[in-house]
């Protein structure tokens, strides 16, 4: 699903205006409809504060306290007044609205016009939506600061005022909204780790926009949804025989974290492929072996680490190195080694990461289609630190094209950044994963589809995809606090019945 910018959103307004037909003004109420059933059925408030600019946001703001009541609530307006005469949607809005005197409406013009607010009501944040074009100041930075003081929760209409839509906030005047009703379709800003704090639990309103704008519209960022794994995903031929579904291999673990190398071998086997080797150090092979039956293990020369290649790498069809491997001398030349002779692309992972921003010149012998996974903290050391969230999106992509490698950089909202200039977002998962172990599992998974003939494209999308749904399901089960990583595997099956 493609990742709309404002202005393309804009333009997908106007578009339904021209094309359904519906006239501006109806489209906002329509919008204004979907907010108010929303409220009505998740608020129980004595009094709805509605504070309002004078753009279509504002529009909608007005439009909402008319029909707030209409359904016998009380509702108070407060419009942030400016030199602007108001959009025309606004003005029309506003003019039904002086006509019903039971709505009182404040001007706020400066200062001491900023009105008490009872903890008991609900604030309404319909000051700037997708038009915000500058950082707020003056009386509206005030305004925002005042709302974010009081003690009464905030929903913000389309997006939490002040917030820009596609480049970072940092620094500026936010609302912060405890839920933000979005109009028709996720903003980009509310992906981005940096926002957290502004926009609290997004709801989707669906105001019926024509569903053939997207198309006719290009854009380098997607949303990971269901419909786009399904069309990746394979089903297995009846007649396919474990030939037919390629041999992992999972390089992992050290003295301490055999674990790590469980954890992927499992996840890895859940999730498909023909035949899972793994390669660990030689006191770790009991353990795999009784932890998971169905791999085969090559154990290391040493007892601890990760050392040696005592195998040709070529008869794997793919290889997912790193988790807990650590950064000792030998396990970084062991680490070169699989670079300069491995024919076939990586999946790279933690101390395989970590070995490589020690070493930046080993970024030069990836395979073309290598997946990388650092998390914030390894992607820091790969690649700097950037000023903000939206700029790490961006050095995401930047690098997957210089190193024509897929990197998926790990979080809340997963990026998976490709070599030809896009960005994918996921959207599956919770912070229930947000737990050691979590990211091992996700190796695995990649390291299994990518064994199975998907391409590092197909199979990051996917795997993240499934990962999160995975993570989604242990979290009904379990409990978000109590699930580990275990679980994620356990749920492995069930996320992928969701492709059937
Ligand atoms: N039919 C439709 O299209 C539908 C639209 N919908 C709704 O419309 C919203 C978008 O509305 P919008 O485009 O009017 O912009 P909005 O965010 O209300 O205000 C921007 C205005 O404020 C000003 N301004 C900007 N930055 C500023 C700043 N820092 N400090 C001070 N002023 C600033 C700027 O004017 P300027 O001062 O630049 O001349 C501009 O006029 C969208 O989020 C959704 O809620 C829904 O109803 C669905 C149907
Ligand atoms: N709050 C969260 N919401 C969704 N997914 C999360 C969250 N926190 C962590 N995850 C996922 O869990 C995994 C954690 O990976 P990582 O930090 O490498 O863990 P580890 O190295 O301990 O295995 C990533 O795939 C990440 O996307
Ligand atoms: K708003």
């Amino acid at each position: 699903m493609k990742l709309l910018n404002a202005a393309q959103i804009r333009q997908w307004d106007a578009f339904t205006i021209e094309h359904e037909p519906i006239v501006s003004l109806q489209l906002m109420e329509r919008a204004a409809n979907a907010c108010t059933r929303w409220l009505l059925q998740h608020t129980l408030a004595d009094v709805y504060y509605i504070f309002c600019g004078k753009g279509n946001n504002g529009g909608d703001g007005l439009a909402i306290a008319r029909l707030l009541y209409n359904s016998g609530k009380t509702a108070k307006v407060f419009i942030l007044e400016s030199d602007a005469k108001g959009s025309e949607d606004y003005i029309s809005n506003f003019n039904i609205l002086h006509h019903l005197s039971a709505i009182p409406i404040y001007q706020l013009r400066s200062e001491q016009d900023l009105p008490v607010i009872p903890e008991s009501c609900i604030i309404v944040d319909a000051l700037f939506g997708t038009g915000l074009n500058r950082g707020l100041t003056g009386l509206a930075a005030q305004l925002v600061q005042h709302l974010n003081n009081a003690q009464a929760p905030t929903i913000a209409i389309d997006i939490p005022s002040g917030l820009f839509c596609d480049q970072s906030s940092r620094g500026q005047s936010v609302i912060r909204a405890r839920h933000t009703l979005t109009f028709q379709v996720l903003k980009m800003a509310f992906l981005i780790a940096e926002n957290e704090p502004f926009f609290g639990l997004v709801h989707l309103m669906d105001i019926n926009l024509l569903p053939a704008f997207p198309d006719l519209v290009s854009t380098p960022f997607h949303i990971i949804n269901q419909a786009l794994v399904q069309r990746i995903y394979r089903p297995r031929a009846a007649f396919a025989h474990k030939g037919n579904f390629g041999h992992a291999l999972i390089i992992a673990g050290s003295y301490g974290k055999t674990g790590a190398a469980l954890l992927s071998t499992r996840s890895c086997l859940r999730s498909g492929a023909g035949l899972v080797s793994v390669h660990v150090p030689e006191k770790s092979v009991a353990i795999m072996q009784t932890g998971a039956p169905e791999a085969m293990v090559l154990p290391d020369a040493d007892a601890t680490t990760i050392t040696r290649m005592d195998y040709e790498p070529d008869p794997f069809s793919a290889i997912g190195v790193g988790p807990g491997i650590g950064t000792g001398i030998k396990t970084r030349f062991f680490l070169r080694e699989l670079l300069e002779r491995e024919t076939s692309s990586l999946v790279l992972d933690a101390d395989a990461l970590n070995i490589i921003a020690e070493n930046p010149e080993l970024l030069n012998l990836l395979r073309p289609g290598s997946i990388l996974t650092p998390h914030p903290k390894e992607f820091t050391r790969l690649f700097g630190t950037q000023e903000d969230d939206f700029k790490k999106v961006e050095v995401a992509i930047s690098k997957a094209m210089e190193f024509n490698v897929v990197i998926v950089l790990k979080g809340h909202r997963t990026l998976v950044a490709l070599p030809d200039g896009t960005g994918f977002f996921n959207i599956s998962g919770n912070a229930g994963m947000a737990k050691g172990g979590s990211g091992d599992v996700l190796t695995g998974m990649l390291t299994s589809l990518m064994a199975q003939g998907y391409s590092s494209k197909e199979a990051a999308i996917m795997g993240v995809f499934l990962h999160g749904l995975a993570g989604d399901f242990a979290a009904t089960a379990r409990g978000m606090d109590a699930m580990i990583a275990t679980d994620i595997i356990e749920h492995i099956g069930k996320a992928f019945e969701q492709l059937f």
